[in-house]
């Protein structure tokens, strides 16, 4: 998908939600765990009832992988049934010397070899440039960058000072050469809205996809307010306080009303910041 096309689709939905499918099975309500498929049943339901109002769907492949060979199944029918108009994101966060990330690459890229067609796979940039740019060897695909991550754990190494300013504003720095906005985004957590403007004078241009709104605590307002650029330039996720907004019989219209929700709530902040 181009940025063209992705920005088109936030102008005419009103919307920069990404919607994680983080399809923990465990979770799922009692009456789809009888199915032959209950993780595909669950998230065709999720995706009917939010897709008039996101631009993204992100599977955190982790929660797939758990399950095993049933687990994968359940990704490529997930990923096979989102609508061709939707930006996919596999969460992965992958990356390894050249030859193996270029596997990696084919997982998420190549149908004819995994069965898996996405848009964007989620990299960590600490192996350097040889290990994200086999990534970027498959034209139209996406790298998303962890750059400042959400959790506590994020000031261990990123907010390190690395030659006088933070290890993540290096990353921001020396990666945004490998690629243009039209092919690389950042992981910037919702809850370092502090440093989002910072954020901005490095990478002004490039999309930033930002978790932790909902379950994490992060708010939306400011993460738009100082995050968003004259194309939106954010997709902002949430998976949990979506997908299980409910865990009885009629989960998939929680969800809808919650994405409902946050979609009326970033139709305000585009017209108040997407300038
Ligand atoms: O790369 C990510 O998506 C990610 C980066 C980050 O810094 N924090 C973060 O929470 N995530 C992912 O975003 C999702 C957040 O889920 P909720 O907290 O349930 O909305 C999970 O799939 C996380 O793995």
């Amino acid at each position: 998908m181009t940025y063209e096309f992705l920005f088109g689709q936030i102008s005419q939905k009103q919307s920069y939600l990404c919607v994680g499918l983080d399809t923990d099975i465990r979770k799922i309500p009692a009456h789809l765990q009888g199915l032959p498929d209950p993780v595909f049943e669950f998230n065709k339901q999720i995706i009917d009832a939010t897709a008039d109002y996101c631009v993204a769907y992100k599977p955190n492949i982790a929660f797939y992988e758990a399950l095993g060979k049933q687990g994968w199944e359940s990704l490529q029918k997930t990923i096979a049934y989102i609508p061709k108009t939707h930006f996919t994101i596999a969460d992965a966060k992958r990356g390894d010397i050249g030859n193996t990330s270029g596997l990696y690459a084919r997982t998420f890229f190549d149908p004819a070899s995994s069965g898996l067609d996405f848009d964007a796979v989620t990299v960590a940039p600490y192996m350097g440039s040889d290990s994200v740019m086999p990534f970027l060897d498959f034209a139209d695909k996406w790298v998303i960058l962890l750059a400042l991550t959400s959790n506590p754990g994020s000031t261990d190494f990123q907010r390190m000072n690395a030659d006088g300013a933070p290890l993540f504003e290096q990353v921001l720095k020396t990666s945004s050469e490998w690629a243009g906005k039209d092919r690389l985004m950042y992981v910037v957590g919702a809850t370092q809205a502090g440093e989002f403007q910072r954020i901005r004078q490095l990478v002004p241009e490039h999309f930033l996809l930002v978790p932790g709104v909902g379950a994490q605590g992060g708010s939306l307002e400011d993460v738009s307010r100082f995050g968003m650029n004259a194309h939106c330039g954010l997709l902002v996720n949430a998976s949990r306080s979506i997908i299980y907004a409910d865990n009885g019989s009629d989960f998939a219209s929680h969800a809808r009303q919650e994405a409902c929700r946050l979609q009326q709530e970033m139709a305000r902040y585009l017209d108040l910041y997407c300038r």
